[in-house]
């Protein structure tokens, strides 16, 4: 069953200034949402809104559901036995959760990038044309078009392009994650989820990745679990804080970092405990 849309009847407050005046849509939605391993109830309650077309950062101490909560917005938990969701998860209003909500069509809604990059051990123009040719039949021409916008909006383009054909694993780890980022936006999805998308790089990849936010989420609405708190700050519109599988408090990233309303929030981020 799914519930009526909720992509205009539900808005969130705008994270910029008033002069921002029409509130912004939400593109995905948790509702009453639980999730358990086994006997063990990691979340709880959790009642979420994400804006289209922003940045929505979830922080929160080691262990308090952030992953949990990215992994269930595209599923990937129903293929370990065990793992079972209850509540909600509304992409434009559609309950994603519901057996009935073909995997394949959330797979192509919903894209994500994990915290170390893997790429197929091919090479660096069938590292993206493999997904797409999984949902499109493209002319060769069309296909190299394809790979190489993608390519360019991973800001990737300039360093490859004179290399399509040499494998993809020669690439650095920084080049590696923005590889799997342009194979992401590549199936063209409306989400990108984002676990840890650089904890694993340098600061000078780092950077260029928390570019890219900014203009990835003219097209696309993006989520990004993430333990820097500074990041979460430079990049992202809308922040939710979570604690021991519950989220405390969710709203504009400057409200959250400045003027957070629970003492919980408060004391994560000057650093009181974490
Ligand atoms: N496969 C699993 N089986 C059992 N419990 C799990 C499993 N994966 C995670 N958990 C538990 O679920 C809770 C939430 O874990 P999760 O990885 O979502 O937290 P997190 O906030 O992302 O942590 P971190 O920041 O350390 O990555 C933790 O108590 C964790 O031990």
């Amino acid at each position: 069953m799914t519930d009526a849309p909720i992509t205009f009847a539900t808005a969130v407050p705008n994270a910029g200034t008033a002069a921002d005046a029409a509130p912004t849509p939400v593109k995905l939605a948790a509702r009453n949402l639980a999730f358990h391993y086994g006997d063990f109830t990691a979340l709880r309650d959790i009642n979420l809104d994400v804006p289209q077309n922003k940045v929505t950062a979830l922080i929160g101490p080691s262990g308090c559901g952030k992953s949990t909560l990215l992994r269930i917005f595209n599923r990937i938990y129903s293929i370990y036995p065990g793992q079972r969701a209850s509540g909600q998860v509304l992409l434009d209003g559609e309950d994603v959760l519901d057996a009935k909500y073909p995997l394949n069509r959330l797979r192509s809604k919903i894209g994500m990038v994990f915290q170390k990059p893997v790429p197929f051990p091919m090479s660096i123009h069938d590292n993206i044309a493999y997904g797409i040719g999984h949902y499109e039949k493209l002319s060769k021409a069309d296909m190299a078009d394809r790979v190489e916008a993608a390519l360019r909006q991973a800001a990737l383009w300039d360093e490859v392009k004179d290399k399509l054909k040499q494998s993809a694993l020669g690439l650095s780890g920084g080049q590696q994650q923005r590889l799997c980022i342009a194979r992401a936006v590549a199936l063209k999805p409306q989400v990108i989820l984002f676990d840890e998308p650089t904890s694993a790089l340098d600061p000078i990849a780092t950077g260029k990745i928390e570019q890219l936010f900014a203009e990835l989420k003219q097209q696309f609405t993006i989520l990004i679990v993430t333990h820097n708190m500074q990041q979460a700050a430079r990049c992202s519109d809308y922040t939710a804080f979570m604690y021991l599988g519950e989220l405390i408090e969710h709203g504009p990233t400057t409200t959250i970092f400045t003027k957070p309303s629970k003492q919980q929030t408060e004391d994560y981020i000057t650093g009181r405990f974490g």
